[in-house]
């Protein structure tokens, strides 16, 4: 934990959350806080935990063990049936996709949605004309549910999720079903929710919706974290593990990769790839600023005519994502033979 979580109120604890299906663990000892003010960004690919995590916060499904933990009054406190209607009152979940009466209006369903949370009776008529402008359905707001696209259903989902204005806000996989414009429009929503000060819990298995709006992300994949850090942090480590190198007066790649690695082959922590449209080398880094920049003096030292070295700015994040849960699906699958042995030992 880092200094500046230290001081941040803790809204949400998962300790040691575990759910298991039968045999089959689809959260698995999954410890996380969440943190006031915060947006928490929960990826993972498909089937990876994250709705079996979110709807155990929600008390919808109950731990096989662990628990989770919810600030009310300034005190965290476990998550029971007998005070879940008190503790999860300041929170607005999205957690399956929302089915409304096709004959409703989005203002018909909003107003009693915030009737239902008991949100000040005289101020509900404004407050939900706010929330729908605010994801831009204003002009829609009453019409029938029955005439409206997935995807403008899903965002009077999400709506239906703030519209009693609660501190926090989980929203499972926001995204479904949104064409370009429409996940615009929730991150745009997102982002004013965040200006608010909420704190928001949001997951996605799409990379780029949820790095535009998280302060932090944590990674999910076949039910364990696998990482957990502010933005900025993953976006350093990205960062830190690549660099792209053009150099003049070479031939052969082949060839010349052999240079590189008896050049600089001791700040390397992987392979070296030539990319044949751009012609460049790629090559894997783990280190500081000052090992970067000694790296470039050897090269140059050893007569490479460097022309480009740099740390290339697209994708990074994405790679790193896709190393964290490609590294998980080789522990998974070494586990899952494991399993199968000493299943037949038995
Ligand atoms: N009620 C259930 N019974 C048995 N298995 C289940 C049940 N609910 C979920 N699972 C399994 O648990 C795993 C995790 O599912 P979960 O829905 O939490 O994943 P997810 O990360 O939300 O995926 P997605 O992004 O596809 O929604 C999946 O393999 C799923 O098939």
């Amino acid at each position: 934990m880092n200094q500046n979580e230290s001081k941040k109120e803790v809204l949400i604890e998962f300790k040691h959350l575990t759910k298991k299906f039968g045999h089959f663990t689809a959260v698995n000892d999954l410890s996380l806080q969440i943190f006031q003010g915060e947006v928490l960004g929960f990826l993972g690919p498909n089937g990876a935990g994250k709705s079996t995590a979110m709807k155990m916060m929600a008390n919808l499904l109950n731990p096989t063990s662990g628990e989770v933990w919810v600030n009310y009054n300034h005190k965290l406190e476990k998550l029971t049936k007998y005070n879940q209607d008190y503790l999860l009152d300041n929170i607005g979940f999205l957690i399956e996709n929302p089915a409304f009466y096709e004959n409703n209006t989005p203002r018909q369903v909003l107003t009693l949605f915030a009737k239902l949370k008991g949100y000040p009776r005289n101020k509900i008529h404004e407050r939900v004309e706010e929330v729908v402008q605010m994801i831009g359905m204003g002009q829609w707001i009453d019409n029938k549910l029955g005439t409206f696209s997935k995807g403008m259903r899903q965002k009077i989902g999400i709506v239906s999720a703030v519209v009693h204005d609660p501190a926090i806000i989980v929203l499972d996989e926001p995204h479904t079903g949104l064409d370009p414009k429409a996940r615009r429009e929730v991150r745009d929503f997102l982002l004013k929710l965040k200006n608010l000060n909420k704190t928001v819990f949001l997951s996605s298995h799409l990379l780029y919706e949820v790095s535009e709006v998280a302060d932090r992300i944590a990674i999910i994949s076949h039910g364990i974290l696998v990482a957990c850090d502010s933005l900025d942090n993953l976006e350093e480590e990205a960062k830190r593990s690549v660099i792209d190198l053009e150099m003049i007066g070479w031939e052969n790649p082949g060839e010349t990769i052999i240079k590189l690695k008896e050049t600089v082959g001791q700040f390397l922590s992987g392979p070296i790839y030539y990319n044949r449209d751009q012609k460049i080398f790629e090559l894997q880094f783990d280190g500081s600023q000052e090992k970067q920049y000694e790296m470039l003096h050897k090269l140059i030292s050893a007569g490479i005519k460097v022309i480009e070295y740099s740390v290339p700015k697209a994708g990074l994040l994405e790679d790193l994502y896709l190393k964290y849960v490609s590294e998980s699906d080789k522990t998974f699958k070494q586990f899952q033979k494991k399993a199968v042995k000493v299943e037949s030992i038995l």
